[in-house]
This record gives structure tokens, C-alpha cells and sequence, in this order.
């Protein structure tokens, strides 16, 4: 691979005898890996017998295609290996109050959900509009049950959420040198400039970022570069300006190894964070650091949340037939409408009139005059085996349904709704009318699937 020379150079520099390793593996093969979604049942021995991530027990080493059930169902994401390491690392418990600040496209959401099991509050938060859109079909596909959607940045989030969250994940924009191996196209922007340029971003977006932190919280800092000005120093200057914060060790497995005080200010608190390098694991590059904060007095957060109106009488039986006729169970949240969209949206959240809400919680469905049509977000979040209604489809089947068609069935069931599964695996409602099942596929996530996807 045709490093930069600026890049050689500086890494030369840093990495002394260990120069021609990291450089030699560039042109090694970029690794590929998928985390399982410990919400999905019966996943198949091929997905689950692979070989493990060290540290990360739901993450395996191989490619999982795009177009493929399981990917489509939401049983498995695919992420990059080292990048699991970040999840893993801030590992929030049930309950908890969890801010993921530079979310898109939603590796890291989808993995901290995957933590949470439907509890607790995922704030996800992408700055640019149209990557939130890809954030939202992903924690949708990913059956994410309680996570809220902003569109913000950092500067209008922090007076809204003071000393909030447990856990807050700021998964920088960065340089991503870690990312030249997997695409090369990564570096046609960098620069010696473009490094600083992404530091002062940095600097600015954790000012913010840090001001969210409840006290006793952690805030887990990563970039998928391996520059020091945006990693090691970076942490450097939060430990000397915001002096209520300091870091916590993290436990390194699988080649990780500890962050280098040398290449900041030396100070030896820095070898608490992890540095992830291409020829010393299995992974493309990373840096994460745990910084927690001392126990001060909080500020506590204005106001409750007021999202969206409050269901009509009307909406409430279509809801409750529903939920109880298809879904067999009713949801513990708040019912809430945005125009006819039905959303079960998180207790417990501040005022968010300032704030852009791209998603107030979990889609359920729209009200059309007198009738409920249920959510594709809805059929991926369900619990296959809790569900009243399904339907098991064959796989030629959903390949017609992913396609947008209509199917036939060889009997006919009563009609209504049917949460539709395939392999298990839950793939969208579908209303049965006789012996035919019509398509609610979603128009714009229609595919054709091709035979070389099928797994
Ligand atoms: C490294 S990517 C996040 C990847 C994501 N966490 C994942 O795992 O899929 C960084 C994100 O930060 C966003 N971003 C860019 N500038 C920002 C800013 N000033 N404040 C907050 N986020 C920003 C980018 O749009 C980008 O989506």
C-alpha cells in the first residue's frame, strides 16, 4: 500500500524498531467480523460457531453479506473487530442512563443496546442529517427497544442533559488511519494538517461531551486513529483541564495493548487506555480511553419530557386490540403520537423541546381512519417466542417479501396480522387475507435477493 510519506515519517519516528511491523501489515488482508444480538433465539451453528473475539463474547471473526436473513433480521451487525473493543469497554449495565454522542451509522449504538437488553435509555445522537437517517434504519433493524434518536450537536445537547448519563460514548471523528487498510480512499484526506484539524474538533465536541457526565459517570473516549494528538494527548489535556475527571484502567486482551504516556506528556496515567494495532491483533486500529468523574454535586436537568400528544380513546382500543390479538402482551413506556405515527417512547427523559428528536423511542405503527398497521421497527424488536401471532415463512418466501411481493400460502390462516419469521428470525409484519400475504416490506428497503446471499 502507497502510505503517505508524511505518514511513514511521522510513524518511523514513533514506532522505532516496530516501524516495519505496523507499515508491513497495511498489506496484509483487513479483517472482518459481526457481533450476535443476544436478543434474537436459534441463531445457526454457522454464525455461531465461528471463531471468537477475545474480548467481546458476542462478537466473531467473518462476513455475514448484507442482503442475507440474518443480517436483515437484525441477528447479527457486522463491525469491524477492533471496533467491538469500544463496546466492550464502556459494557453499561441494565438500567442505565447511556449517551452514544457521534453515533452513525450505529456499530456502537447497536452494541451498547445489546448491553442495555431493552432497558434503561439509549440517547443516540448523530450531528449530520443525512447519516442519521442510516443511524435510525440500523437501531431499527438492530430491534433496539429504548433508545431515542437526536439529530444535534454537542454545543445544543449539554444544557439539555447536565450531569445526566452514566455512561457516555464519544466515538470521535478522527483522522481514521486505522481505516486505510479497509479503504484506501481514507487517505486522499489526510494530512499532517488534517490531523490537528480533527484534535481541535475533538477538543471541542469532549468539552461538551463532558459536561453530560452525571457524577461517578464514565465517559469512553475512541477514535480509529492511531495519531497521538488525537488519542494519548488528547486525554492528556482533559486530565489537565477538567481536573474532576480521571482514568480507569481497562483490562487488554487479545493483543491489546496499554496507550503510550510517551508520545503526550509522559504522564503515567495514560497506560490506563488502549491502543489496538493492525500487527499486534486481529483488527484494523483503535484507541480507547475510560475517563470517570469524581463524586461533586449535580445539577439536575430542567423540566420532563413533553414528546409528542398524548392517544385519543379511539387510538388507545386499536392500540389495545392490537396488542393483545397479535402481539399478545401489552409494553411498559409511554404511548405517544407524532401526527399518526404511534411511538412507545422512554420514561424518565429532560425537556426536549430544544433538541431535533429524529426518532422520540420505538416505532409501533400508524393509525389509518380506523384501523393500526404495526412497524417494521416494531416486528424486529419483538421477541419471536413471546409474540401471539407469527407466521413461519420459507426462504423462498422472504425472498418475495424483502422483494416487495405478495405470497401465497399452501393453507389459509385466520385473517390479520402475522409477525412473519424466517429461520426464527423475525422479518416484518405481514397481513394474511385468505391464502395471500400482503407485503409491508418497507418501499425503500425493498432488495432483490441474489442465491450467493443466502447465508
Ligand atoms: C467515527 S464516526 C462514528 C461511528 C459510530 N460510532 C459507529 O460505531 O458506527 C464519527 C461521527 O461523528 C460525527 N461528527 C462529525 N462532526 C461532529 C461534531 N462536531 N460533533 C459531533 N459529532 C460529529 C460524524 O458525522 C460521524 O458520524
Amino acid at each position: 500500500m502507497n502510505l503517505p510519506e508524511d505518514f511513514i515519517t511521522k510513524y518511523r519516528g514513533l514506532l522505532g524498531d516496530q516501524a516495519d511491523d505496523f507499515f508491513a501489515s497495511f498489506d496484509t488482508e483487513s479483517l472482518s467480523g459481526y457481533r450476535v444480538n443476544p436478543a434474537h433465539h436459534h441463531l445457526p451453528e454457522r454464525l455461531t460457531a465461528t471463531p471468537a473475539v477475545p474480548y467481546e463474547a458476542l462478537g466473531h471473526y467473518g462476513t455475514v453479506s448484507g442482503r442475507s436473513l440474518m443480517h436483515q433480521s437484525g441477528a447479527v451487525y457486522s463491525q469491524e473487530p477492533s471496533a467491538m473493543f469500544v463496546g466492550a469497554t464502556a459494557a453499561p449495565t441494565p438500567g442505565e442512563r447511556v449517551l452514544d454522542l457521534c453515533a452513525a451509522p450505529g456499530g456502537k449504538t447497536t452494541h451498547l443496546a445489546s448491553y442495555l437488553h431493552g432497558t434503561g435509555l439509549l440517547v443516540t445522537n448523530e450531528i449530520n442529517r443525512k447519516r442519521v437517517k442510516v443511524l435510525a434504519e440500523n437501531v431499527e433493524r438492530f430491534g433496539v427497544q429504548s433508545a431515542v434518536i437526536l439529530n444535534e450537536s454537542p454545543e445544543r445537547l449539554s444544557p439539555v442533559f447536565p450531569d445526566y448519563f452514566d455512561k457516555v460514548l464519544v466515538d470521535a471523528p478522527c483522522s481514521g488511519e486505522g481505516m486505510f487498510r479497509k479503504d484506501p480512499d481514507a487517505m486522499s484526506y489526510w494530512s499532517l494538517d488534517y490531523v490537528q484539524e480533527c484534535a481541535d474538533r475533538q477538543q471541542q465536541i469532549m468539552t461538551e461531551a463532558l459536561k453530560m457526565v452525571k457524577p461517578g459517570g464514565q465517559l469512553i473516549y475512541s477514535t480509529c486513529t492511531f495519531a497521538p494528538e488525537e488519542d494519548e494527548q488528547m486525554m492528556a489535556w482533559v486530565l489537565e483541564n477538567f481536573p474532576e475527571f480521571h482514568l480507569v484502567p481497562i483490562e487488554k486482551t487479545g493483543g491489546v495493548i496499554d496507550a503510550k504516556p510517551e508520545w503526550a506528556d509522559g504522564n503515567p496515567e495514560l497506560t490506563k487506555a488502549a491502543r489496538l494495532f493492525p500487527h499486534l491483533m486481529n483488527g484494523e486500529g483503535h484507541f480507547v480511553a475510560k475517563l470517570e468523574r469524581d463524586e461533586v454535586a449535580a445539577t439536575a436537568p430542567r423540566g420532563a419530557a413533553k414528546l409528542g400528544t398524548p392517544l385519543t380513546s379511539d387510538q388507545k382500543k386499536l392500540w389495545q386490540a392490537f396488542a393483545q390479538d397479535v402481539l399478545g402482551q401489552s409494553l411498559t413506556g409511554n404511548l405517544v403520537t407524532v401526527k399518526d405515527q404511534l411511538f412507545l417512547t422512554p420514561t424518565d427523559l429532560p425537556n426536549l423541546k430544544r433538541c431535533h428528536v429524529f426518532r422520540p423511542g420505538l416505532h409501533l405503527g400508524t393509525f389509518k381512519k380506523n384501523r393500526f398497521e404495526p412497524a417494521y421497527a416494531l416486528a424486529l424488536a419483538s421477541d419471536t417466542a413471546q409474540v401471539k401471532q407469527t407466521l413461519a415463512i420459507t426462504d423462498e418466501q422472504w425472498r418475495a417479501w424483502v422483494h416487495g411481493e405478495t405470497f401465497t400460502l399452501t393453507e389459509a390462516p385466520s385473517k390479520g396480522w402475522y409477525l412473519l419469521t424466517s429461520q426464527d428470525q423475525p422479518v416484518g409484519f405481514g397481513k394474511v387475507v385468505g391464502q395471500t400475504v400482503k407485503n409491508f416490506f418497507p418501499k425503500g428497503l425493498r432488495f432483490t435477493v441474489y442465491d450467493t446471499d443466502l447465508n
